[in-house]
């Protein structure tokens, strides 16, 4: 699988990774955009939100409840954080493996850009 995060599940890349367990991965983004910010993502390939079916639901959740612990874990739970998933060309995806940005640690302005 010519995937980067793929990739990095099989530890063929290094990442720096923050929490693992059977369904998940998370580790920080090289590129960060935060104090704090960290993509979580799915063991099994699903390349874009468009892709996802019935059988991926709790694994998509998943991602969602890590994103909660992870920010209980490093203190910004209670202050707030953000959390974006990208979809396709305009919407900014560009690593086709979904993923959820977890960025804490600063306040965040609305509408996003
Ligand atoms: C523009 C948003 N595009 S995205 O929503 O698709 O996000 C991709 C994210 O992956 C991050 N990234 C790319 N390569 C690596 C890597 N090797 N290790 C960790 N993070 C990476 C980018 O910095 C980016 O924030």
């Amino acid at each position: 699988m010519d995937c980067l995060f793929c990739k990095i599940i099989n530890r063929e890349i290094p990442a720096d990774i923050v929490y693992e367990d059977d369904h998940v991965l998370a580790f920080n983004d090289i590129g960060p955009q935060a104090p704090t910010h960290q993509l979580i993502i799915p063991k099994k390939h699903i390349a874009t939100l468009n892709d996802i079916d019935e059988a991926d639901i709790a694994t998509v959740g998943r991602l969602q409840f890590t994103a909660a612990k992870l920010a209980r874990e490093q203190g910004f739970a209670e202050d707030g954080y953000r959390v974006v998933m990208n979809c396709n060309e305009m919407g900014g995806q560009t690593v086709y493996h979904i993923h959820m940005h977890l960025l804490g640690g600063r306040a965040f302005t609305w509408p996003a850009g």
